[in-house]
């Protein structure tokens, strides 16, 4: 049916936001922490019931309040929902308005429940196409209508018809008429309500659900009940058609990787959600924003769910969002973050505008349009001369607004480039620690093997265990090959950004008012930056903090054990360490360490030039950094517990580019495989294309790899990282020394060549493991101290695993029995 749309006027409205709170389910243990108040406001009490009287009295508790158009306590049903929010919007569906309805919330919050519902309490789905098909009938007389329904799912960034038996991969087109459109999705034409309820059954049997450790059918995507309804006058005379759009939307659950408690399949699919969700929320941010005019700039295209809800959140459509929130304490965080996103949708504004089109009739009715469309054609013309003549409008000022519209565009999409590849980086980063996570089970579990195995007995625990280890090799393998996918994601995504870098430098050169459109172009890549950027110093941020904590630990732990201070700061001084405020007065005598080293933020910051803790601590990231919680490495009798011990090698080399400090040699000085020293520092992203990252990167291919943590080449650790860890080997030794009887001992040395490792105590043996730093060569032996034998064979309580040993890094295990662990570099 060929259709001209017609004008019709816009009117601009908020997006209805709800809550809706469930009750507590018979799983949940915790306490009720949320309370609704007249069918507005929602109150979340502190999680913490039993808080200081003082703390309660003078408000320093963690209650929050919120406001919104509507409230639901537990008590209140789907119905009650739809009676108050929903089913004015519904109506207007039937004159031709489009509305979006979506449940927003974490898993298991409920958002299944109140778009489907069960069959007491039917959900906002069923009650719609109840109301819709309610009002055909009252209309029927007068008007012609035809509905139909299509019902999609965007599972793993990936769209399937729900409708179809078994769905293809579908594809986003943008249609100039209709705006996105699933090309292929199936449209099904329907009579009443029950017919699309059936289909709607239907498709909800054909989507992803998992029981996840949140929700026992937690939904692995996210679907989309779209139903549209055409309505044309029976009379001779009229010719107009007005189509309304419904869609309905049920969201995926969001869960942490590390709550979820999920590897392989499960994980990744985890990640897409939350990549998805993370865009919407990237969009509601980014439309909750007062907004300067020209400036607003919401990344739609950064997930398929952002670009399939784009009418819904801000174009032609009367939008509500339910928000769904569980009541127990232990989700206070989970609500907070919801309400937190509720607020800010309070904000976000839509243009609501009849979808008119109309239907051709007759010859004489063609002709009647067109003369209509001359007279406006004209009068547009006019309009257009008018504007021209005008003085103040100069033809290179117009040629320049082209150019600036067009440059527009051009770091339109930069952004929406560099806020994919963030979002990318979020997804490997939350792979990445689940596989950390495993990959520390794994070890554990080789050791348990390998001991049970020499004992020789249990052999159905040992199978247990194996079986164990076989799913865990396979979550890791599906994760390496997702981690790879989110890479080649990242590299496509980095291709495209130095297209677009091309374009806009072309512009810039072969534009005869060159000067200002540089500017104007950096400004704009500088803004894309700082976006990269506060990505980037959030992560560092988290980093130093880990660090900061691991260090507090460290040197708690050493003052707790008696150190004999002076000698400590002779150590650092012999390594051109200087530790501020560290003076004998202040801590001599002082058992407790009260006046220990403040790690607090901000003390041992980086600024200033007297090097501090905090550089030292910086200089050691590479060491370090992402190990959570340095004193669990230790047993109670102040031992370093091996089975407790990670290595976050991937994050080092995930980070190190957010771990350099200020002095460019350690930003650079990196080794590639060719065993070359790369040491120079890097210009600005956009002073020319030669110093664009990814320009210094394909001129540096290991930096590439240092990104992902799933790649081969390893990144060796810079100097200063040796430096510490030597300094902390030396204190450690000394330490030990002075309390020759606890436990297992160790003695640590170093020479120029390779640093050395005795264990005694529990198991006869030495260990020697040497990394010679110049010749880039590793090796590991086993000793018996007795008979000074070298062969391993002779250790066998020893269990020497060397891990990392390329480029320098070598991570030395030993088994439980040693009690031993260290790692060189
Ligand atoms: N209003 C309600 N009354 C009774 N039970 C409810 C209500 N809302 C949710 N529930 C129950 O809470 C549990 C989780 O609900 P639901 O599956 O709808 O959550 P969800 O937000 O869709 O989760 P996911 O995001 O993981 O798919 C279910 O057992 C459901 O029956």
């Amino acid at each position: 049916m060929p259709g001209i749309s017609a004008p019709a006027t816009k009117k601009s409205t908020t997006l209805t936001v709800a809550i809706k709170c469930r009750p507590l389910t018979e799983r949940e243990q915790g306490r009720d922490i949320v309370r609704v108040k007249h069918d507005k406001e929602v109150v979340v009490l502190d999680p913490v019931f039993s808080k200081d009287y003082l703390d309660r009295i003078q408000n320093r508790t963690k209650e929050k309040n919120y406001c919104f158009d509507r409230a639901f306590g537990p008590g209140c049903t789907n119905l009650d929902v739809y009676t108050a929010c929903i089913s004015s919007v519904i109506s207007g569906v039937v004159q031709g308005l489009n509305a979006t309805v979506f449940a927003y919330g974490s898993t298991g919050s409920g958002k299944t429940y109140t778009m489907v519902g069960t069959k007491s309490d039917p959900g906002l789905m069923v009650l719609s196409l109840h109301t819709i098909f309610d009002l055909i009938k009252k209309d029927k007389n007068s008007d012609e209508f035809e509905v139909s329904c299509s019902y999609l799912e965007v599972y793993n960034e990936v769209i399937y018809d729900l409708l179809e038996k078994s769905s293809a991969h579908l594809e986003l087109r943008e249609d100039p008429m209709h705006g996105i459109v699933v090309a292929g999705l199936r449209c099904i034409k329907v009579h009443s309500a029950d017919k699309i309820l059936e289909l709607l059954n239907l498709g909800n049997s054909r989507r992803k659900t998992e029981n996840t450790e949140a929700n026992g059918t937690s939904s692995r995507s996210h679907a989309v009940l779209e139903i549209t309804v055409k309505r044309r006058q029976k009379t001779e005379y009229c010719n107009q058609v007005m189509r309304g759009k419904l869609s309905l939307v049920d969201l995926a659950g969001s869960e942490r990787a590390s709550e979820a408690n999920s590897g392989g399949q499960k994980l990744r699919d985890g990640a897409n959600i939350n990549r998805s969700l993370l865009a919407l929320a990237n969009c509601i941010n980014a439309l909750g924003k007062p907004q300067k005019k020209g400036l607003a700039y919401v990344p739609y295209r950064n997930s398929k769910l952002t670009r399939i809800l784009k009418d819904g959140l801000s174009g032609n459509s009367q939008t509500v969002m339910v928000a769904t929130i569980s009541p127990v304490d232990s989700q206070y965080h989970h609500t907070l973050n919801t309400l937190k996103y509720a607020d800010r949708a309070k904000k976000i504004k839509t243009h609501i505008q009849k979808n008119i089109g109309s239907i051709d009739t007759h010859v004489s009715d063609y002709q009647r349009m067109i003369d209509n469309l001359q007279i406006e054609v004209c009068r547009l013309k006019k309009e257009l001369a008018d504007k021209d003549s005008q003085p103040s409008v100069k033809p290179a000022e117009k040629a320049a607004d082209d150019e600036l519209s067009w440059l527009n565009v051009l770091s339109l999409e930069i952004s929406e480039n560099a806020q994919e590849r963030i979002n990318l980086q979020n997804a490997l980063f939350e792979l990445e620690e689940t596989n950390l996570r495993i990959r520390a089970e794994l070890q554990y579990l080789d050791d348990a093997i390998a001991k049970k195995q020499a004992i020789g007995k249990d052999d159905a625990v040992v199978e247990a265990l194996k079986s164990r280890r076989q799913i865990i090799l396979d979550n890791i393998r599906e994760n390496d090959e997702a981690g790879i996918n989110y890479q080649k994601e990242i590299e496509e995504n980095e291709s495209r950004r130095c297209e677009l870098q091309k374009m806009i430098d072309e512009a810039v050169s072969s534009n005869g008012n060159k000067t200002y459109l540089r500017i104007l172009s950096q400004y704009r890549i500088l803004g894309m930056a700082n976006i990269e950027l506060q990505f980037e110093m959030a992560m560092r941020d988290q980093v130093i903090h880990n660090q900061r904590e691991a260090q507090r630990q460290l040197w708690n732990l050493l003052m707790r054990s008696g150190v004999d201070e002076k000698h400590l700061l002779d150590l650092a001084a012999k390594h051109g360490i200087t530790i501020e405020d560290w003076s004998m007065d202040s801590h001599v005598g002082l058992p407790e360490r009260k006046k220990s080293m403040d790690f607090s933020p901000g003390r041992y910051t980086r600024s200033g030039c007297s090097p501090c803790i905090g550089q030292l601590y910086s200089r050691s990231s590479c060491i370090f950094q992402h190990h959570e919680d340095f004193s669990s490495r230790f047993s109670p009798a102040g031992l370093w517990d091996p089975a407790r011990t990670v290595c976050r090698e991937e994050h080092r080399r995930s980070y190190y580019f957010l771990s350099h400090d200020h002095s460019p040699s350690t930003y650079l000085k990196l080794r590639n495989c060719s065993e070359q020293w790369i040491d120079s520092t890097p210009g600005s992203w956009f002073e020319t294309p030669g110093k664009h990252p990814q320009d210094f990167r394909s001129s540096c291919p290991e930096i590439r790899t240092l990104a992902s943590p799933f790649s081969e080449s390893y990144l060796p650790a810079s100097h200063h990282s040796a430096d510490f860890c030597q300094l902390f080997k030396d204190v450690w030794n000394i330490t030990k020394r002075q309390n020759p009887l606890e436990g297992p001992q160790f003695e640590i040395t170093s020479s120029p060549d390779f640093y050395r490792e005795k264990v005694t105590g529990h198991c006869e043996t030495t260990r020697v493991a040497g990394y010679n730093p110049l010749e880039q060569s590793s090796s590991i032996h086993c000793s018996n101290p007795i008979s000074q034998n070298t062969e391993s064979s002779n250790c066998p309580n020893l269990s020497c695993i060397p891990s990392f040993a390329t480029n320098g890094s070598i991570f030395v295990s030993l088994s439980p029995e040693t009690q031993g662990h260290s790692r060189f570099v």
